[in-house]
């Protein structure tokens, strides 16, 4: 459904030249939910826009729904849909007439237009407000119709640019429902970014990571946080002497790049802890290590990201959202505040 090789994006600005999207290369089956992650500027936006033949890439191929996207246009736009980042609907028509609008845009007659903006109307539970304008509607209310505009002319491809940002939690769910709903009924291929790590560790079956224009992971969660993140162990021994013998012994087990003491607390990486975890224990008692607590904890899309990085995706906050991607290495070993997850 896409297929992309060598896309590449360069903007003359003032002082030079960036290099927004540094050579993508990506295929996506028919089908497929795909979240596209990264911190601001990391060019999702700019790669979507390519996607969808908003913006000439500067250099490479893509073909997306079977067309080109630089020789063929409108051919992708006719069986692609697209909700960006902004509201995509006036202010002064009604809700369902914004819809038979566009319908007749894509060139569907008059009877098909309102048949259509009905049966989609339908999908996204807007009926109740289908003589509402859109400047009254709710933030999620209106994120629906923007995604109704999207799919009017029944794309088989939908691209969504950060669909659910902005939104409270219970709107975001909401959209989320909608946007599975789609893909089970229609079994429509979405390609969507997004800024919140939860949604696309537990909505996405495969997550693509982009950093300074080039992507950096691919596939799905699980995998990436299995090989390149792993779960952690983390133990409490009963004095530092204690702690540093059994780091020692986590060595053995984990490597030494993947373990860390801070005090009385081991810290250790691995693929599975499910299973390491008990060799773990069995290695310090009969090393006479009197361990005082044992947990283990699943790591996070974050800390794919840092492990491939060294930085942050995540705002200190807490929202599981992305942060702007700009701060330096986080050090991540000899702190002595650590968030769940950390090692
Ligand atoms: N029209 C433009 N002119 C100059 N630079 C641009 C233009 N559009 C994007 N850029 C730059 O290209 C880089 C990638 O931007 P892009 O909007 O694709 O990132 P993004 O990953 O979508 O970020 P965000 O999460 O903030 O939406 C950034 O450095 C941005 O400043």
């Amino acid at each position: 459904m896409i297929h992309a090789r060598g896309l590449t994006r360069r903007f003359k600005v003032r002082k030079g030249s960036v290099d927004a999207v540094r050579g993508l290369d990506i295929d996506v089956e028919a089908g497929q939910l795909v979240a596209f992650l990264g911190p601001n500027g990391a060019g999702k936006s700019t790669s979507l826009r390519m996607l969808t033949s908003l913006l000439p890439p500067t250099s490479g191929t893509a073909v997306v729904a079977g067309r080109d996207v630089v020789s063929d246009p409108a051919g992708v736009r006719a069986r692609i849909g697209y909700v960006g980042q902004k509201n995509g609907s006036g202010e002064n028509f009604r809700v369902r007439d914004e819809l038979v609008t566009q319908a007749r845009c894509y060139g569907l007659r008059r009877t098909e237009a309102h048949r259509r903006a009905d049966e989609i109307l339908g999908l996204l539970d807007l009926e109740p407000l289908a003589t509402r304008k859109p400047g009254t509607l709710s933030g999620g209310q209106r994120r629906r119709l923007d995604i109704a505009l999207g799919l009017i002319h029944r794309p088989e491809l939908l691209f969504l640019d950060e669909p659910s940002t902005g939104l409270d939690p219970q709107s975001r769910a909401n959209i989320w429902e909608h946007i599975l709903r789609l893909r089970e009924l229609h079994g429509t291929t979405l390609f969507l970014t997004t800024h919140y790590l939860e949604e696309a560790d537990s909505m996405a079956e495969r997550v693509v990571i982009i950093d300074h224009g080039r992507i950096i992971a691919d596939g799905t969660a699980e995998r990436l946080k299995g090989d390149l993140a792993g779960d952690r162990i983390t133990i409490t021994v009963h004095d530092e002497p204690g702690a540093a013998r059994a780091a020692g012994i986590a060595e053995r087990i984990a490597g030494p790049g993947a373990v860390t003491v801070d005090g009385t607390t081991v810290r250790l990486r691995v693929p599975h802890a499910g299973a390491a975890l008990p060799e773990y224990l069995r290695s310090l008692e009969s090393s006479g290590v009197k361990v005082g607590t044992a947990e283990t904890t699943r790591p996070t899309l974050d800390d794919v990201f840092l492990a491939l990085t060294g930085r942050s995706l995540r705002e200190s906050d807490g929202t599981g959202e992305l942060s702007g991607g700009t701060g330096g290495p986080s050090n991540r070993t000899g702190g002595s505040s650590h968030a769940p997850g950390d090692v």
